[in-house]
């Protein structure tokens, strides 16, 4: 569980950040600089509501920007009795009511659960999160949960490990399957369909896998096939007839896959009420635009021609994006796709609407001017508070070596080594085994079966370094791993925060070394201005890490 702050900094723009996680630097220049510091307040741990971080005007902003819509979409104009969408006499849903609802009670939710029943999970579900161990929601799932059961889409940000994959799975498992709410005569009504309730996708076979599990942990043995895994690389006609077979209530897997089921007809999602998009900024890459544009197009959409337009088009589905850096263009999409959708960070909920280019939200670019101590604190919002990170200046040929004294020298135990290339990586691999370092090798032209075996060596502590590219940078949880090695530069801050965000999980202390040669030392500093924090230069001497001072 992460720990709560004891004082933290009110933000212009009503961000809460722990202290701890300023560093030096930022904070002289923003204390000194920006002026953007209010005060110090709130030294006290109660719960945050939006109206206390102020954001009740926005709301009211908001809400009539939604009576602008619901009115242009011709909706029945009533107060709904329940909270979820309702399907009126017409069999169109009831769009309106039910938003301006959720808007008005979303200002009470509780922003620093002390325990999960605090958030309105169904008690079948309370029992199995006691049962596999977790029993107090972390800062963005005290923040996440209550917002999308009030039926809310979302983009949720908050920073690596920090139980973001809960934070939508619980709603989830609250509406869908068999631990859901009973109904009001207290039956629990889940049965087996044809159609599929929620639909989460994510950019790699391995974190596809290991959102499986979590749900599987959730769902327990004998309802684990209420999820399956749609992820390329496994037996296509295997996952078609399990689907036909198992009927399950919830897909995870990779767009290529989903998208190439889906076109077989052989995936039925248009009565869908959930669509996840773990990682979104990395699923609306270029890289898997076409296969994205068929699941947002199809999972959740109405059959037949709509003349309302593209929201109710899709008024039956939530669409949850997450991930620890958001630049604006998912802002942008995330509007252009969601009905009225809401930002949610750990302790914050604000709606989209009033998130600029500029706001706090995570854009993780090169800044300048006066926007860039507010950018600097939005990037700083995607790693994990406890990390150290430290560059260390060697020649090509000797960082393999570096690399071994490194992991001596922190004694560490589980380690994630980042390279670039294919060939040079592994012969990374073959140079620390024949030092007697064991490690193995994490890439794309591995096998899928090849790979989960890798990676179960490495959970289990049979392999001390995993040389991996960016296939593993991304939502891979391995919480053991207490040392990330760059022995290649990330390509920029964001690839550099997914990488750093391996280790460090859930409030654990963490390092981050980047080892690099001396002509690509002004790259770090450029990292480090860009992402808010120190990143020292240090050396490997007498088993030990030194850090080297600065003129
Ligand atoms: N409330 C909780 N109590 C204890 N452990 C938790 C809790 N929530 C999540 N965890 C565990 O914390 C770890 C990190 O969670 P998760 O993978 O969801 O982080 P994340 O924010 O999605 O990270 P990333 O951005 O890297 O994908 C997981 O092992 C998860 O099981």
């Amino acid at each position: 569980m992460l720990a709560l702050p004891s004082t933290r900094l009110l933000l212009l723009f009503g961000e809460s950040l722990p202290s701890s996680r300023l560093p030096n630097v930022s904070r002289k220049v923003w204390g000194q600089t920006s002026g953007r510091f209010v005060s110090q307040v709130n030294p006290d741990n109660g719960p945050l509501t939006l109206s206390s971080l102020g954001f009740k005007s926005d709301f009211d902003k908001t809400n009539k920007i939604k009576a602008d819509k619901i009115e242009r979409l011709d909706v029945p104009n009533e107060e709904p009795k329940s909270k979820v969408r309702g399907v009126g006499s017409n069999g169109i849903k009831t769009v309106k009511a039910v938003r301006v609802k959720k808007s008005l009670e979303i200002e009470s939710a509780p922003f620093s659960a002390k325990s999960f029943s605090e958030l309105g999970l169904p008690p079948m579900l309370l029992e199995r999160l006691d049962t596999a161990g977790f029993t107090v929601p972390t800062d963005v799932q005290s923040a996440a949960v209550p917002t999308i059961l009030k039926g809310h889409d979302v983009v949720i940000q908050s920073y690596t490990g920090s139980g973001k994959t809960l934070a939508y799975l619980l709603p989830i498992l609250s509406e869908v399957g068999p631990l859901k709410k009973k109904s009001a005569n207290g039956e629990s009504e889940f049965e087996k369909k044809k159609e599929i309730d929620a639909v989460i996708v994510a950019p790699s076979r391995e974190l596809g896998m290991q959102i499986v599990r979590e749900v599987e942990k959730l769902l327990g043995p004998t309802d684990k096939k209420v999820v399956q895994q749609l992820v390329g690389g496994a037996n296509r006609s295997r996952q078609e007839e399990a689907l036909k077979k198992n009927k399950p209530a919830i897909v995870v897997g990779t767009p290529g896959r989903i998208a190439e089921i889906s076109a077989a007809g052989k995936l039925h999602t248009h009565s869908c009420r959930f669509l996840v998009l773990d990682e979104v900024d990395e699923l609306l890459s270029f890289n898997f635009q076409e296969d994205m544009h068929r699941i947002l197009e199809h999972v959740g959409r109405r059959t037949g021609s709509d003349p309302r337009g593209s929201i109710a088009k899709w008024a039956a589905r939530r669409t949850i994006m997450v991930s620890a850096t958001v630049p604006f263009s998912v802002i942008r999409a995330a509007r252009s796709w969601g009905s009225d959708p809401l930002l949610v960070q750990a302790k914050k909920v604000m709606p989209l609407e009033a998130v600029s280019p500029s706001g706090p939200v995570n854009i993780l670019k090169p800044t300048s001017g006066s926007d860039s101590s507010m950018r600097t604190q939005a990037a700083l919002q995607s790693l994990p508070p406890a990390l150290k990170h430290y560059h260390c200046v060697a020649k090509l040929q000797h960082k393999v070596d570096t690399l071994r004294r490194c992991v001596h020298a922190l004694d560490a135990k589980c380690v994630i080594a980042f390279m670039n290339h294919t060939k040079q990586l592994k012969d990374a691999v073959f140079k620390l085994e024949a030092r007697g370092m064991v490690a193995a090798e994490l890439h794309g032209d591995l096998g899928k079966l090849a790979r989960s075996t890798t990676l179960k060596k490495f959970k289990n502590g049979e392999v001390r370094v995993l040389v991996t590219n960016e296939l593993s940078a991304r939502g891979l949880d391995v919480a053991e791993c207490d040392l990330v090695v760059n022995l290649d530069l990330p390509t920029d801050s964001i690839h550099y925060a997914h990488r750093a965000g391996r280790t460090g999980r859930l409030g654990r202390k963490g390092t981050v070394v980047t080892i690099c040669e001396e002509p690509e030392v002004f790259v770090v500093k450029k990292l480090q201005k860009q992402l808010g924090i120190p990143i020292p230069a240090c050396e490997f001497t007498e088993g030990k890490l030194n850090v080297i001072k600065e003129d």
